[in-house]
């Protein structure tokens, strides 16, 4: 029965918007948008229609009070940092587009695209082009003067004159993805960004972070090893706020339909290529997931593709860690890289506390999101003496498994802390990321149990 039978329209200046079955905009608290009744639609409908019209994007959504996707409106202030965390969604939600092109082309041609770093730690294409990508769009939106960020990567090897060719390949990636901005809610550059503008967006990330001030954080590949094997990969974006992770997103392009993939530890392509129906529109495959500070929720989204058919905005729903407690029936996931973390060391710890699955390893911080996802329910961390962990491998990982329900600390069960700079300073032994209070008491305690005995 249609309710209403005229076209109206309001302005609703500070609102929160919550449809139940997809909560688009829920966590993203719109300034002023305007509600509007489409009588036309409505007419033969038992429901109104009723269109929200935000950021010129219109979504339409039926409105009665029974029904699941009802739209409840309420006033409040904006939520501090929902514009940021928009923002950041869709540089991410890009950045995962750029990063499949190219591993796609990595993987399939093996181009001598690869880089070694003066550490011999891998460095790509994709590395610099997400940085220059996210860094370019931070500083279109915020401006300038209010943009700093932190990030893993520097301009050193790509400006020296024999890499002229990795150069342009870099200003070619990132116009690529600059031209799909329109699809993700964005205003690309009037034209192509020349070789000396990417240059700057890069070398721009060079805060040093701290304990004062608003800074980003950026990992624009994590897991590069991952992600030149064809593997897992992560690409990491958090805002940190005198000192403390405000918000955090991850994408993961590459983070399987069903959670027993994600094992499949340097093989992923090949069982991905063996299981994915090449036109299958229904493949779910990849995820950004993202949480602010002291919502207390987390949510995740699927990839976009950047086809025209599916815009802005996009889908989310909230996720959480698993509610396992015992040892006997949790898994715990660590670094792929034996060099990363003592693989003996953590297979003591879990042999005195009862865990009895083998351990899930998987590059990058594809790890946190398995937590939060509820998909894991430990990951342990331990790099050798000397190894001093980068704020980017852990922004944004930590916050989202905190507000998905979990717990993340140090070995000596001390809050990560972001405020000393490029490095977690004084990190007591590893990282420890649990599901719940209790694994996470049970493993602190194995841990103190057994360092003295370690080589570590
Ligand atoms: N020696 C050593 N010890 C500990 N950690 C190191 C070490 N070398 C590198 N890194 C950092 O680890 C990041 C990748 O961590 P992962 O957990 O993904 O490791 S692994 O690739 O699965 O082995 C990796 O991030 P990316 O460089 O972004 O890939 C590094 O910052
Ligand atoms: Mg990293
Ligand atoms: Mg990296
Ligand atoms: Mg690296």
């Amino acid at each position: 029965m249609p309710l209403f039978c005229a076209n109206f329209a309001i302005r609703v200046p500070h609102a929160l918007i919550h449809s139940r079955r997809s909560n688009f905009i829920s966590n993203h608290v719109a300034s002023s948008f305007l509600l509007f009744l489409d009588s036309k639609k409505s007419i033969g409908s038992s429901k109104p229609i009723v269109s929200l019209s935000k950021f010129n994007q219109t979504h339409h959504c039926s409105s009665t009070m029974e029904d699941q996707n009802q739209l409840v409106l309420t006033s409040s202030e904006p939520e501090k940092y929902s514009k940021e965390l928009e923002v950041a969604v869709r540089a991410v939600q890009m950045a995962c587009l750029l990063c499949q092109r190219v591993q796609d082309s990595l993987v399939s041609q093996t181009n001598g695209q690869v880089q070694s770093k003066d550490d011999n730690s891998p460095v790509t294409i994709a590395d610099w082009s997400v940085q220059a990508t996210v860094s370019w769009i931070l500083t279109e939106y915020f401006g300038s003067e209010n943009v700093s960020i932190i990030a893993e990567e520097d301009v050193r090897s790509l400006s020296k004159a024999d890499s002229s060719g990795l150069l342009e390949a870099v200003v070619k990636t990132v116009n690529k993805c600059l031209s799909k901005a329109p699809q993700f809610g964005h205003e690309g550059p009037i034209k192509d960004l020349g070789t000396s503008e990417v240059l700057e967006a890069i070398s721009r990330c060079n805060s040093t972070g701290g304990p004062t001030g608003r800074f980003w954080v950026l990992d624009p590949v994590d897991g590069t090893l991952g992600f030149v094997r064809g593997d897992q990969y992560a690409i990491a974006l958090a805002l940190i706020e005198d000192g403390e992770v405000v918000l955090g997103v991850l994408g993961c392009p590459n983070y399987p339909m069903k959670k027993e993939w994600l094992s499949y530890q340097n093989g992923y392509r090949r069982i991905m290529s063996k299981l994915t129906p090449p036109t299958s529109e229904s493949w779910e495959k990849g995820c950004v997931i993202y949480a602010r500070r002291g919502s207390g929720k987390a949510w995740i989204q699927p990839l976009l593709s950047g086809d025209k058919k599916f815009l802005w905005p996009n889908s989310a729903r909230q996720i959480q860690v698993s509610s396992i407690d015992n040892p006997a029936f949790a898994t715990f996931c660590e670094p792929v890289e034996k060099a990363n973390s003592s693989h003996s060391f953590t297979a003591g710890l879990a042999h005195s506390v009862g865990l009895r699955n083998q351990p899930l390893r998987v590059y990058s911080m594809v790890k946190y999101a398995a937590i939060a996802r509820g998909h894991a329910e430990v990951f342990m961390k331990f790099a050798r003496a000397g190894y001093k962990e980068k704020i980017w491998d852990h922004a944004a990982g930590v916050v989202i498994i905190q507000e998905a329900g979990g717990v993340v600390t140090d070995a000596g069960g001390q809050p990560l802390d972001f405020s000393g700079g490029t490095y977690l300073e004084g990190l007591d032994r590893g990282v420890i990321a649990c599901s719940g209070a209790k694994l996470h008491e049970k493993i602190i305690r194995a841990v103190d149990a057994s360092w003295n005995s370690s080589s570590l």
